[in-house]
């Protein structure tokens, strides 16, 4: 990561708990972490809803430490020239460790099994005898030679299905934009499913791990739920949207639903029988909480500092070695001309023009061009004004 000096402090904002570690990643001596500030250069968050917040100036980046970024409202971020970045993969070993413990521990009753050795208490004596008569209630299924189905074979899903084909599970996967480097990844022994509902009738076990999005909400509901095997147990540590709650409370009474496994419980959630129901705990390990946020704290000041982005949800990303000279980094709509009107408003200021990169993504698109002369502070606001008259400018910024 290249280093630059700052001529002015910036400021932090955080709106979760982000490890220290994280936060030690910004200089004292040119970031200020403040979280009461409304003039936020950054903000740092996890899981707290964004939706509702106001983006005000001079707001230019969010990251998220973290994978999901549902909470943050990412469109209406690119229309402001903000970036949100999340972290990807620095939390799936957490996910993936818990969705595999609680995937035994279910199928064994291990949560119902102590919560009724909980309430021995006071028995005295008689313990041991009502443990010997009771455990029968608690009768569980092996995992070894299930199939497990794994919908959303990304960061978690593939390390998932790997280390279930590990405890000696049949594992179909299914993922229509599966990552070359995932494929890569993924163990040659995971079925490929060509169609979701061919995952869905063949799996004993299914568990997903796939973003929020118009496409996927509501993905479990009734129609799923009729074409899936009697008794199948579902692991959702994604989103609660995934799931239609009425359709699953159903489900889940009938017993075509034998378990619903959830990290996102809620007052419907809690009243379904069956349910396993986890805090949200899937990545809140310290290490994975380091990771994140270590991750995100680097590529928010590699960003704040240069201009340069790396792990971006709506922006693509741009590397440009960083000389130290100034920077014009603009964001655009992504129509034709752009870089040459962008370039034409500072050669109408007798700059010349030592390096630039260009880069789109969908509608939108980011350049840079680093200026060859030393540019007078006097002239900035001009440069500025001109660029902006360019009919689909986005923002601008001068490094
Ligand atoms: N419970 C937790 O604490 C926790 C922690 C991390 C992530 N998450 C959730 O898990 C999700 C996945 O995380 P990840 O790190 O694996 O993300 P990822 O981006 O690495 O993987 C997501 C995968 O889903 C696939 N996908 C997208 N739409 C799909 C569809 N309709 N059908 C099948 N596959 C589809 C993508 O191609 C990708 O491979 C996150 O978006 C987040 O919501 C939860
Ligand atoms: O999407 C994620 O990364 C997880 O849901 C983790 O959320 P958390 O950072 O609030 O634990």
């Amino acid at each position: 990561m290249s280093t630059v000096t700052l001529n002015k402090v910036l400021t932090i904002k955080t709106l979760n708990n982000i490890a220290e570690r994280g936060l030690n990643v910004f200089n004292k001596d040119h970031y200020t972490i403040d979280n009461e500030s409304n003039k936020a250069d950054a903000i740092l968050v996890r899981s707290f809803n964004m939706q509702a917040l106001e983006l005000d100036t001079p707001l230019k980046a969010i990251a998220r430490a973290g994978a999901g970024v549902n909470n943050i409202p990412v469109e209406k971020c690119t229309e402001k020239g903000i970036v949100v970045f999340n972290t990807p993969g620095a939390n799936a070993n957490a996910v993936k460790e818990l969705v595999l413990t609680t995937l035994i521990a279910a199928s064994r009753n291990l949560f119902a099994g102590v919560a009724w050795a909980r309430t021995l208490d006071g028995e005295g004596d008689q313990i041991p005898k009502l443990v010997e008569a009771g455990k029968k209630q608690f009768v569980g299924k092996e995992i070894k030679g299930k199939t497990l189905g794994v919908i959303g074979l990304g960061a978690i899903g593939a390390l998932v299905a790997n280390d279930a084909l590990n405890l000696d599970m049949e594992v179909i996967g299914f993922d229509p934009f599966i990552s070359v480097d995932t494929a890569w990844n993924l163990s040659r022994n995971v079925h490929r499913a060509m169609t979701i509902e061919q995952l869905f009738a063949n799996s004993d076990f299914i568990t997903v791990h796939v973003p929020l999005t118009n496409d996927t909400k509501g993905m479990f509901n009734e129609a799923t739920f009729s074409l899936m095997k009697p008794d199948v147990h579902i692991l959702n540590f994604s989103r609660d949207g995934l799931v239609n709650e009425a359709d699953m409370a159903v489900a889940l009474e009938t017993g075509k639903v034998g378990k619903y496994i959830t990290d996102f419980p809620n007052e419907n959630v809690l009243k379904m029988k069956n349910v396993v129901p986890i805090p949200h705990l899937g990545a809140s390990t310290g290490e994975s909480e380091e990771n994140c946020a270590i991750m995100a704290a680097r590529q928010l000041k590699e960003y704040l500092e240069t201009g340069n982005i790396k792990n971006s949800v709506n922006f693509p990303n741009v590397s440009l070695p960083y000389t130290g000279k100034t920077r014009v980094a603009v964001f655009h709509k992504n129509v034709p001309n752009m870089v040459g009107q962008i370039t034409s408003a500072i050669s109408n200021y007798h700059l010349n023009i030592a390096d630039m990169i260009n880069r789109s993504r969908g509608e939108y698109a980011y350049t840079m061009i680093d200026i060859d002369n030393e540019v007078n502070n006097d002239i900035i606001p001009g440069i500025e004004a001109q660029i902006n008259q360019i009919n689909g400018i986005v923002g601008i910024r001068l490094i």
